[in-house]
C-alpha cells in the first residue's frame, strides 16, 4: 500500500499510472458463474487505527485546528459511535478544499480503515469506503436516508431538479423518466444519435490529424457528449464539435462551486436568502460572480431547450414536464481509458482488434454491443478505477445501526466514497491495475448487485443512475467508432492532474497526437 499512498500524494496520474495485465486463471477474481463476482471481501476488517493516532470512542491525539474544532462542536454530544475520527492536517485540507477531494479521503481510509469521521468545514462527515455499509446506506434511502446536503449546496443550479428533489417530487419524477429511457428508444438512438454524433466526432478529429497538432481530447469528448445528450433528449443541435459552446465551461464552474459549498468553513452563501447585505457582498466576491454567470449561462441555454423541445412535442401532441430532463453524462470513462494506452498496448489493440472483428468495418448497431466484449470490460474498468462521481452523500433521517456496529445519529452526513472503494486492496486484488478481463468477458456485465455494492459507478438502491444503459451504450459507441477510424499516442511529458467539480476530470486537459487509421481490409474479412 505505501506505493500506492506515494503515488497518489502526488495527485497525478501521469505518476499514478496503471500497469495493464491479464488474470491468471487462477485469480481469485474470476466470475463463480454467471450472476455473481468472487471478490475478496472488507466488511470483515477492523480499521487499521495507528497506535496513538487516535484513541478508542473517538477521542484525539495531536488534533490539528480542524480536528479540534469538529470536537469543539460535539463535546455537548457522548461520541460512543464505534467510528474513529481522522486527524485532518492542514495540508490534507487544502487539498480538500481546492483540489481533488476524494485523493485526501483514500489517504484518510489506508490509515484509520473502512470508516472514519472527519471534520470539514463546520461539518463533520462520516466517510465510508465499505461495500457492506455503502449498500446498507444506498438501499435504506427514503427510509433512513435521504440526500440532505447535496441538495442544500446544488439548489442554487439545479433549483428543486430530478436528481436533488426528495420525497414525494422526486417519486413523481423519477416515475414520469424511467419508462422513457427503455430499450426501444436506446436501440433506436444507438444509430440516429449515437453513431451520428460519433462519425461528426472522427470526421473532426481527422481534419485535425491532417495539422498534426496536439488535440485536447478531453475537450472533444466533452463536445461530444454536448451533442449526444443534445440530440437525445432535445433533438437539438448543439453542434459544439465545431462552434465553441460555453456551456461546458459553465458546468464544471458550477459543480465545482456545489463541491466548495459542501466544506465551506463559513457558508456565507446560504445567508443570502435572507440577509440583503451578505446578497449583496456575493454580487462582489469572484467566486460568486463566476458561479453566478456559470449558472444563467446554463439556465439560459436549458430554457432555449425546453421551448425548442415544447414545439417539437406541441407539434406531435404530447404534454411535457420541463423539469424532467437531465444531463448527467460525462466522457470521462473514455478520456481516462485512452489515458492509460500508453500503459499497456495489448489492451489497446485487443479492443481494436474486436471492433474489426464484430464490425468489420461498418457503423454499430444496438445488436452488435453485446458482442463488444471487451471493450465493454475495459470502459467497466475505467469506470472503476476513475468513478464519476467519486464520492456519494447521504444524510441520516433516524439513528441508526451500520453494519460492523457503527452507530450514526439523526442528521449525520455520510461520504460514500465510491474510489476508495474502487480502489481498496481489502475490496479488489491488484486495486490499482488496469484489468479488464477482473470482471470475466462471458459473465455478466458488473452493477452493483452481482458485486454486491463493491462496484458502484452508477450508485444503488432507489437513487441509482437512471441513465446508465444510455451512457454504458454511447461509451461503446464511440470508443468503437473512434477505435476504428484512429490511431493515438498521449503527447509525452505532459502532467495529466486530477480535479473534481462533482466528477472527475483534468486540470489542464488530457493531449493526443491522432491520425487516421488504415484498416487493412483483407486482414478484416479474415478475422
Ligand atoms: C458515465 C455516465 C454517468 C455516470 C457515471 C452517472 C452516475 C450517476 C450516479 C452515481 C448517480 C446517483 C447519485 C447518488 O446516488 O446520489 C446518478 C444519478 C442520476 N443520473 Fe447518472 N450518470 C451517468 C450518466 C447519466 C445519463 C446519460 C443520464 C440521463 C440520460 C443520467 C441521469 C441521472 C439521473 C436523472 C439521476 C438522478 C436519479 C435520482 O435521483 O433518482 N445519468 N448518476
Amino acid at each position: 500500500m505505501p506505493s500506492v499512498l506515494s503515488s497518489l500524494s502526488t495527485t497525478t496520474l501521469h505518476h499514478n499510472r496503471h500497469r495493464f495485465s491479464s488474470v491468471p486463471s487462477n485469480s481469485p477474481i474470476q466470475f463463480t458463474n454467471h450472476r455473481s463476482l468472487t471478490i475478496k471481501s472488507s466488511i470483515e476488517n477492523k480499521p487499521k487505527s495507528k497506535p496513538g493516532s487516535i484513541a478508542k470512542n473517538g477521542s484525539w491525539v495531536s488534533p490539528d485546528w480542524l480536528t479540534a474544532l469538529t470536537r469543539s462542536l460535539s463535546t455537548t454530544q457522548s461520541d460512543d459511535s464505534n467510528i474513529p475520527i481522522a486527524n485532518a492536517k492542514l495540508e490534507d485540507v487544502s487539498d480538500l478544499l481546492g483540489g481533488a477531494l476524494f485523493l485526501p479521503l483514500f489517504k484518510w481510509m489506508n490509515e484509520y480503515g473502512p470508516i472514519y469521521r472527519l471534520a470539514a468545514g463546520p461539518r463533520n462527515f462520516v466517510i465510508v469506503s465499505d461495500p457492506l455499509i455503502a449498500k446498507h446506506v444506498l438501499r435504506n434511502y427514503g427510509t433512513k436516508y435521504a440526500k440532505g446536503l447535496v441538495a442544500e449546496v446544488s439548489e442554487f443550479l439545479f433549483g428543486s431538479g430530478f436528481a436533488i428533489a426528495e420525497g414525494s417530487l422526486w417519486t413523481a419524477r423519477r416515475r414520469a423518466v424511467v419508462p422513457s429511457l427503455h430499450k426501444k428508444y436506446l436501440s433506436v438512438i444507438v444509430d440516429r444519435v449515437f453513431c451520428k454524433c460519433s462519425q461528426r466526432f472522427v470526421d473532426k478529429l481527422k481534419s485535425l490529424a491532417l495539422n498534426g497538432t496536439s488535440v485536447n481530447m478531453e475537450e472533444q469528448f466533452s463536445q461530444l457528449t454536448l451533442d449526444v445528450i443534445g440530440l437525445a433528449v432535445f433533438n437539438y443541435n448543439f453542434d459544439s464539435l465545431t462552434t465553441d459552446s460555453p456551456v461546458i465551461e459553465s458546468v464544471y464552474t458550477a459543480l465545482k462551486e456545489a463541491e466548495a459549498r459542501s466544506t465551506d468553513l463559513l457558508p456565507y452563501w446560504k445567508a443570502s436568502s435572507y440577509s440583503y447585505h451578505i446578497k449583496a457582498l456575493c454580487k462582489i466576491i469572484p467566486r460568486q460572480i463566476k458561479a453566478e454567470q456559470a449558472v444563467t449561462v446554463i439556465r439560459e441555454t436549458v430554457e432555449e431547450l425546453i421551448l425548442k423541445c415544447k414545439e417539437i412535442v406541441e407539434k406531435e401532441g404530447e404534454r411535457i414536464n420541463e423539469e424532467d430532463y437531465v444531463n448527467d453524462a460525462d466522457p470521462s470513462i473514455l478520456r481516462f481509458l485512452l489515458a492509460s494506452r500508453e500503459e499497456d498496448p495489448s489492451s489497446l489493440m485487443k479492443a481494436q482488434e474486436e471492433v474489426d472483428r464484430v464490425l468489420q468495418g461498418r457503423r454499430p448497431t444496438y445488436e452488435d454491443i453485446k458482442n463488444l466484449k471487451f471493450l465493454t470490460r475495459c470502459i467497466n474498468e475505467s469506470m472503476r478505477l476513475y468513478p464519476h462521481p467519486p464520492v456519494l452523500i447521504r444524510r441520516a433521517q433516524v439513528a441508526d445501526e451500520l453494519p460492523g456496529n457503527y452507530k450514526v445519529n439523526p442528521g449525520q452526513d455520510i461520504m460514500i466514497s465510491v474510489y476508495n472503494i474502487h480502489h481498496s486492496s481489502e475490496v479488489w486484488e491488484r486495486a490499482e491495475e488496469f484489468i479488464p478481463e477482473r470482471f470475466g468477458l462471458d459473465g455478466p456485465v458488473p452493477n452493483e448487485t452481482n458485486t454486491d455494492y463493491k462496484f458502484i459507478p452508477f450508485s444503488g438502491g432507489p437513487r441509482k443512475c437512471v441513465g446508465d444503459q444510455f451512457a454504458m451504450l454511447e461509451a461503446i459507441v464511440a470508443l468503437a467508432i473512434f477505435l476504428q477510424n484512429m490511431d493515438f499516442e498521449l503527447v509525452p511529458n505532459q502532467k495529466i492532474n486530477m480535479t473534481t467539480g462533482a466528477t472527475i476530470h483534468t486540470t489542464n486537459g488530457l493531449y493526443m497526437k491522432i491520425r487516421e487509421r488504415q484498416i487493412n481490409s483483407t486482414t478484416m474479412s479474415s478475422m
